[in-house]
Order: C-alpha cells, then structure tokens, then sequence
C-alpha cells in the first residue's frame, strides 16, 4: 500500500472557522482502498475537517492534499474539479426536493460537465441499479423512505466514480436496520481502490462493521488503537 499516493494527505495541518482551530496538528494519510471511520463527541471537528477535504473550509495550517489538489494553493474555479473527484453523503441526504430521482442526478452530471444524452442515460441507470434503485427513477424524494433517499444518495455520491467517499454521519436519520444497509452498500461499493472517511456516533457499526478509526478530541486527532469504544 505504501507505493500508492495517497488520497488524503495531511501533515501538520489546523482546521477551523474564521482562523480559529478546531483541529491542530493533524497527521493523516488515507490510501487507496482504506476505510476509515471517525469518531467524537459533538462540536470535537468531524464535520469540520471533512468540509475542509472537500475545500468548503480553507486549510488553516500544514500541508493538506485532497486528489492530488493542494488545499492550500487551489483557486476557487478549481474547486469543482476537486470535487468530480470525492463522493459526499451527508446525513439529511439532501436531495433537491423539488425534482425527482432521476432529475436529482441529471443536476449533478450537468453540472460536473456530461454532455451526452446517451452517456447521461446510462450512468444514471448504472448508478441507480448499482444501490438498488433502478426502478425508482420517477419518484419525488419525498416518496421514498429515509433509506432509500440515502439509497440515492450513495447513488449520487457515485457519479463521477470518485476516488474517494466523504461521509458525514450516513446513517444518523436511520434506524439502525437501514443503517446497516447503507454500511454494507457503501463497503460493498468501494471494494476495489476507492476510498472512505465517514464520520460517525455509530458505535455499534463499528463494532459490527470493524475498520481503522481515528477520534476528535481536545482539539487532537488520533488513532483508535484498539475500538474500546
Ligand atoms: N460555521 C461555523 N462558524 C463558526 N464555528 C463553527 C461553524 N460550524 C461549526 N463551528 C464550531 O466548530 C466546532 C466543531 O464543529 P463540527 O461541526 O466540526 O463538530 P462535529 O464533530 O462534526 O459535531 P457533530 O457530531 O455534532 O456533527 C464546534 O465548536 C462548532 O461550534
């Protein structure tokens, strides 16, 4: 693994709001293929930092690296370039709520640059079979259930076929059946050499679903050695 670069890489690096840290001297290096969770309290930084990886925060300090980006030196219209390549699931989903599924991701592909009708058809009927949803094209967000949203937005994540998964918390609204659906969804697609952060107060996820995790606290970020959590 060591041969391969790294998606992510942090050294020394502070996250924060209007120059104040939340995080400082962070270490972190996320490789291809790595799953990774992390965990703390509320208002420990996780979102913090994950906002800062998809450069909707500025690096405060250190060296930080996203996709081969350099968080500190990227222009503003470079921004969305970085993005076409990470996948983001958040917690409330956040779907257009006024278009439906299929209209959902057209907006993403047309605004990451598809042109094609044919190529447009067939990435999104790929990504919608590929979580489960091929039939679910037509129907409204707000006609489908809390997991199946999420379904589509995994579906949505997956696109641009990102290098990298940045989750905040997927499983928050969700029972914790449907939860462990959208865990296995999410191990299940990023097999191969795609990676994961995900943030989390899931401990029985980790448990059940055990990789590396890192924690927020006082300021840190550090290895869970050993999820005695
Ligand atoms: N837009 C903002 N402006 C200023 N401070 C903020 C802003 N957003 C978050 N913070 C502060 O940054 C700190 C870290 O918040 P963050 O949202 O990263 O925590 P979190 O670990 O993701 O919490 P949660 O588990 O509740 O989602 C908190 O003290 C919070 O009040």
């Amino acid at each position: 693994m060591e041969n391969k670069k790294p998606i992510v890489l942090l050294e020394e690096a502070s996250v924060g709001h209007a120059n104040e840290p939340v995080l400082s001297d962070i270490h972190l290096s996320i490789y291809p293929g790595e799953f990774i969770y992390m965990i703390g309290e509320t208002g420990s930084g996780k979102s913090t930092l994950l906002k800062t990886l998809y450069a909707d925060l500025p690096l405060l300090a250190g060296k930080g690296y996203v996709a081969g980006f350099d968080l500190h030196t990227i222009k503003r219209h470079k921004i969305p370039y970085l993005r076409r390549q990470l996948g983001i699931i958040f917690q409330d989903f956040q779907l257009l709520p006024d278009r439906n599924v299929y209209d959902n991701l057209l907006f993403v592909l047309k605004a990451t640059g598809w042109k094609e009708k044919k190529h447009i058809n067939e990435r999104i009927q790929n990504v919608l079979s590929s979580v489960g949803m091929e039939g679910k094209a037509k129907k409204m967000p707000h006609q489908l259930s809390g997991g199946e949203q999420q379904r589509v937005s995994v579906a949505r994540a997956l696109l641009n076929d990102p290098k990298l998964i940045i989750a905040d918390e997927p499983t928050g609204n969700l029972d914790p059946d449907t939860g462990e659906d959208i865990i296995r969804l999410i191990r299940y697609l990023t097999q191969s050499d795609r990676s994961v952060l995900m943030a989390t107060h899931d401990y029985n996820i980790i448990l059940k679903f055990p990789a590396p995790t890192l924690r927020c606290k006082n300021g840190k970020l550090t290895n869970v050695l050993k999820p005695n959590l």
